[in-house]
């Protein structure tokens, strides 16, 4: 069933020169809510080629019929579509902002349409390297190095299909907020304004430094088996397990930890001898979460592209960039985040030169974005309100 609502811009030479992008079934196994279209390939950063890319997505609210009131909401490393919503079947975590989307939410479903989409790379559904090849085959090894402008150019594949030339908001966390800043800075004339929540116009070098140790972590395992392990055993569970370890570390802030445990035993264990301090538990159980619903193929990938994120490569200085950009842009950073410091948000809105970064005071440090929901709604609805007067809309 080929896509009817294109209303993405007509340039005759991208449309004549591909397939049509189709409506498709989601992959077994996805969130019930669901929905999936079919490109059949996509051409990455890199010049490489990648076939048949399923994006799988959610929706709420009902687009417009001047198609003015699209709002994309953009997740973090292990997050998908499920913004809002109950864990379920095909659906092993709770919504990560609840309340955000629904009438009277901070994202009104009775004014907006609210679009997710599940990220390439990933393992909610989009193609990654644990799906299949077109002969198959897992892609495992074979899938190739991917990029946040890959992933936002599959959204934008999403968005032309649905119908959607431009985005009234933007809006995302950590990686999401890579994403949500690559339209700015890529798509410019495709966003309204953009909400760039506890992230960066590039990885800093202490954030590739612990995304190295994170991957090594993975791929000495000898169950990663070079990243063929689809199929064949357990799969790095352990690396991956250990990744999250250091992940979830840099996700708190210090004062957090020392807080909540202290230097106290887990329970009655002695950690003299055999013992777990609680801190070591409480990591423990978080790999544990991790590893029961996350891919570690997925991880690296994803975990890659964060590392090589930087939306002036090859387009100027940061002032160029983002000085193009005639839209709204506000950023939001967690007081205490230790992994995407407050000034990581201040150099973006420096860079735009209008705009301001709304400082959350949280004792989470950069998991706050996640937890804080109270200050995240608070700061969507501003966002809303402030993204309405930027362009003049046709009464529809
Ligand atoms: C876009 C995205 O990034 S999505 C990320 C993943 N999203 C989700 O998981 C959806 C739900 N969201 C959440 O849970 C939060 O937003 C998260 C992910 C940031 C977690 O933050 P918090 O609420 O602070 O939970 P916290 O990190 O303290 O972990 C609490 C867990 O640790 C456990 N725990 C606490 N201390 C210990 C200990 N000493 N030993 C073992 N376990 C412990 C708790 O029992 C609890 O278990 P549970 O998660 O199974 O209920
Ligand atoms: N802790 C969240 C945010 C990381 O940026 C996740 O696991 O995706």
């Amino acid at each position: 069933m080929t896509v009817t609502q294109q209303r993405h811009r007509p340039t005759p030479e991208r449309d004549a020169a591909r397939p049509a992008d189709r409506w498709v079934r989601p992959p077994v196994g996805t969130n019930p809510a669901s929905r999936a279209l079919l490109l059949p390939e996509i051409t990455l950063e890199s010049g490489v080629p990648l076939p048949r890319v399923t994006v799988t997505f959610q929706t709420w609210g009902t687009l417009n019929a001047n198609a003015d009131n699209a709002v994309l909401v953009e997740h973090a490393l292990t997050g998908d579509s499920h913004v809002v919503g109950p864990a379920g079947p095909g659906q092993p975590t709770a919504g990560w902002w609840p309340g955000l989307i629904g009438p009277g939410a901070p994202l009104d479903t009775r004014e907006l349409f609210v679009v997710a989409s599940n990220v390439l790379g990933g393992c909610r559904g989009t193609t990654g390297p644990g799906s299949s090849d077109p002969a198959g085959h897992p892609w495992g090894s074979r899938f190739p190095a991917t990029t946040v402008r890959d992933q936002v150019a599959v959204e934008a594949r999403l968005a032309d299909a649905l119908g959607i030339d431009r985005w009234r908001l933007v809006l995302g966390g950590s990686m999401g907020g890579m994403r949500a800043l690559e339209w700015v800075a890529g798509h410019p004339d495709r966003v309204d304004g953009a909400l760039i929540i506890a992230s960066t116009a590039r990885a800093t070098a202490d954030q590739i430094a612990w995304g190295q140790a994170q991957a090594l972590a993975i791929t000495s395992d000898p169950d990663y088996l070079g990243g063929d392990y689809y199929g064949h055993g357990p799969g790095p569970r352990q690396g991956l397990g250990l990744a999250r370890r250091i992940a979830h570390t840099t996700y708190r802030s210090a004062a957090e930890l020392d807080t909540r445990f202290g230097r106290d035993p887990q329970g009655a264990e002695d950690p003299m001898s055999d013992g777990r301090f609680a801190v070591e538990s409480y990591l423990d159980h978080q790999a544990a979460k991790l590893t029961a619903r996350f891919d570690a193929g997925s991880y690296l990938q994803l975990s890659r592209a964060m590392a090589t994120h930087d939306v002036t490569r090859g387009r100027g200085s940061l002032a160029h960039v983002l000085g193009a950009y005639d839209g709204m842009l506000r950023t939001v950073a967690v007081d205490s985040d230790r992994l995407f410091p407050v000034e990581l948000s201040q150099e973006i809105v420096d860079a735009h030169g209008r705009g301001g970064v709304h400082v959350m005071s949280s004792s989470h440090g950069h998991d706050g974005f996640l937890i804080e929901t109270d200050a995240i709604a608070a700061a969507v609805a501003e966002a809303v309100d402030a993204v309405r007067g930027v362009r003049p809309r046709e009464v529809g």
